[in-house]
């Protein structure tokens, strides 16, 4: 049982926003204890919506308390498009919750990838690599970057990050960054973490919201079926969390946490 993930259920979004942002300044809170830094990998689609309703907030007690001073933001996974192109998860984010954080809230650093490479991913995917080598110390004594949180999102197909399933990426083991030219969601050409470094996560937190989850939510937890989702699940184990509402999960048969 200990090797299970936790899956965290609510009746809406409200209430599960609420609960991410006392998880996230757990992690938070560890991160800055262990290294005076919170190092979190976000995704795109719907997270960086959800984690504005959890982030940005009023604080509720002092220690309830966002230090975005703190905080160094990199791409979970990536599009090879500019960064103000409607595609790149980095001008979803900046719109969704970067621009709308208040200077008495700190700046974090962010993380983008370097445009510079757009036309080669390879390339654009080891400039990340070693954007990540730089910040995580040196690939010689440091076999992954450990992050203090992966927050991801779960495609209707069983996808996280740019690792999708069948694909051959999911059995990269050396790269932490891996490029993609041929990703079934548009746009194909993306970079992506690999798999060891999304289950090497300090903690490992997913968001995933409505019934079109519902399906794969049942393949994923009561399946696995090789699914990245449940390949994380089955690595990440009780350092993964799942923040759902109840849409996504109904009929699913996996025992619910009551409290984090
Ligand atoms: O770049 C991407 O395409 C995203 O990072 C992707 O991995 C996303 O997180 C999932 O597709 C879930 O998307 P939704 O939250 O919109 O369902």
């Amino acid at each position: 049982m200990g090797k299970q993930p936790n899956l965290f259920a609510f009746p809406a979004i409200d209430a599960l926003a609420s609960t991410l942002r006392t998880y996230i300044i757990q992690c938070q809170n560890a991160g800055i204890n262990r290294h005076d830094a919170f190092k979190v990998a976000v995704s795109g689609g719907s997270l960086p919506k959800t984690l504005a309703q959890a982030l940005l907030a009023p604080p509720t007690s002092p220690e309830d308390t966002i230090k975005f001073d703190k905080w160094e933001i990199f791409f979970a996974d990536e599009r090879a498009v500019p960064l103000d192109h409607e595609d790149s998860n980095y001008a979803l984010l900046k719109s969704e919750l970067l621009d709308k954080i208040p200077a008495e809230m700190g700046k974090p650093a962010v993380h983008p990838i370097d445009t510079t490479h757009l036309d080669d991913v390879q390339e654009l995917a080891d400039q990340y690599e070693q954007l990540l080598v730089r910040s995580f110390a040196s690939r010689d004594s440091v076999k992954l970057p450990i992050f203090d949180l992966l927050l991801l999102g779960c495609g209707p197909d069983g996808h996280t990050c740019s690792l999708f399933p069948g694909h051959a990426l999911l059995r990269e083991t050396d790269a932490w960054v891996a490029p993609i030219e041929d990703s079934p969601k548009p746009p194909p050409k993306r970079i992506t973490l690999s798999l060891p470094v999304v289950t090497h996560g300090v903690k490992v937190a997913f968001v995933a919201t409505g019934g079109g989850k519902k399906e794969i939510m049942k393949k994923i937890f009561e399946e696995g079926a090789g699914l990245p989702c449940a390949l994380v699940n089955e690595g990440a184990g009780e350092r993964c969390s799942w923040f759902v509402d109840n849409a996504a999960v109904e009929g699913v048969s996996f025992p619910r946490k009551g409290s984090l």
